[in-house]
């Protein structure tokens, strides 16, 4: 029987709160039940315990101000209903953690402060100033500067991406289900909840098709891969309903609520943390299988020697997917050469680069402190 001892002992929790609950699906801003959240994030607050807020809500608070009456479609008008919802929700919890005497923070990232080394540190350090000054820190995604193809889109990822970038121990992600079910239980009555589960089990991802309801944007499965990443820092998730009286304090304390999912690794090195958690890439190397056994189990450094093939537009310093002969992905990592000059060296020992590229280079493709496996 599993316990949640390592969750009641955790001193660092990122709240999650999705936007299908926040906006009590579509009728605006759930100003009570924010107010419920609130006191018990504060009641943690006492405890001793560090708190860091994600919330969702922007984009379903502006689109009911601005009266539109389904999610808009076009882009800017995505973002103009994110700056005026953004407004509206820091005020809402301002103004309620004010009753608790606690100061907040509104910190909005997008995908490139996070991609981008020294604005990961930025960001970190930030963070990390204003939980030691007491203030609950709460993000959101800068919508209104970002455009499809860079956006989290989902905030269950920016969520874990936060939760490593604080080092927090728990991740809660608050939303309008129990948890998670081994089916959508919108669609199917029968479906039962999963109690807990490793956060890398493959089988989740099969129960959790059918995406998002009308309001919030990732569905279950945002949820699953974000567990995963904050997995990788060593962190638990907890998939609750925000629905539940008191949920964030339960679940704090360990009480068996929600899904569970499980990190089965200690935590990475905050360098992997970074690359793991650093979504875009510039292209893909095909290793072979001697090179992927290589890194699986002996943690090298990738040479060129194991490479087949390199294909995308990436510079030396991009980060790039390592894949299998039959695609699978094996490890992301930031890689030594640009492809003009990778081409050239594939397949070669790296004895030879020196000859091939007219100077002497690093003898590793990717080293293995700019590699994580998948
Ligand atoms: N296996 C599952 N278990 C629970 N919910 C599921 C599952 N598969 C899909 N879902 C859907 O995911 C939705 C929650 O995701 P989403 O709408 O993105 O909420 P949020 O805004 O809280 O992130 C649920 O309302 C549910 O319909
Ligand atoms: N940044 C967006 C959140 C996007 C969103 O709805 O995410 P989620 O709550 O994970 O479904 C907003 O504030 O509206």
């Amino acid at each position: 029987m599993e316990t949640r001892e390592k969750i009641a002992a955790a001193q660092r929790i990122v709240v999650k709160i999705g936007s299908a609950l926040l906006t009590n699906d579509g009728q605006g801003l759930d100003v009570a039940r924010i107010g419920e959240w609130v006191a018990q994030i504060a009641e943690l607050r006492a405890q001793g315990k560090e708190v860091v807020l994600v919330s969702s809500g922007s984009i379903a608070a502006g689109m009911k101000r601005l009266g539109f009456s389904s999610r808009p479609t076009q882009v800017n008008e995505l973002q103009a209903a994110a700056a005026v919802g953004q407004m509206e929700l820091v005020g809402v919890y301002e103004s309620h953690f004010d009753v608790h005497g606690l100061c907040t923070a509104q910190i909005l990232l997008t995908h490139d402060d996070l991609s981008n080394r020294r604005r990961y540190l930025n960001a970190r350090s930030s963070l990390r100033t204003l939980l030691s000054l007491g203030a609950v820190p709460i993000v959101n995604e800068n919508d209104t500067v970002v455009t499809d193809e860079i956006r989290f889109g989902d905030n269950d990822t920016l969520g874990a991406l936060v939760a490593n970038l604080v080092e927090a121990d728990v991740l809660i992600i608050l939303t309008d289900q129990q948890g998670l079910f081994d089916k959508n239980p919108r669609d199917h009555k029968d479906a039962t909840l999963i109690e807990h589960a490793s956060a890398s089990d493959e089988s989740l991802d099969a129960m959790v098709s059918g995406g998002a309801g009308i309001l919030g944007s990732g569905g279950m499965l945002t949820k699953v891969r974000a567990a995963r990443l904050a997995a990788r820092a060593g962190a638990h998730t907890v998939i609750a309903s925000g629905r539940e009286a008191s949920v964030i304090i339960r679940v704090a304390r360990g009480d068996n609520l929600g899904t569970w999912l499980l990190p089965e690794q200690g935590r990475l090195a905050s360098r992997k943390q970074w690359l793991a958690g650093h979504l875009k890439s510039r292209g893909a190397l095909v290793l072979d299988d001697g090179a992927v056994s290589a890194l699986r189990k002996s943690g090298t450094s990738l040479l060129p020697v194991g490479v087949k093939d390199a294909e995308g537009s990436f510079a030396r310093g991009d980060m790039v997917l390592c894949v299998d002969l039959k695609g699978q992905l094996v490890a992301r990592g930031l890689v030594n050469y640009s492809i003009a000059e990778t081409l050239k060296l594939l397949g070669k020992p790296s004895s030879e680069r020196g000859a091939i590229l007219g100077y002497e280079g690093e003898p590793e493709l990717i080293h293995r402190d700019d590699l994580v496996i998948i």
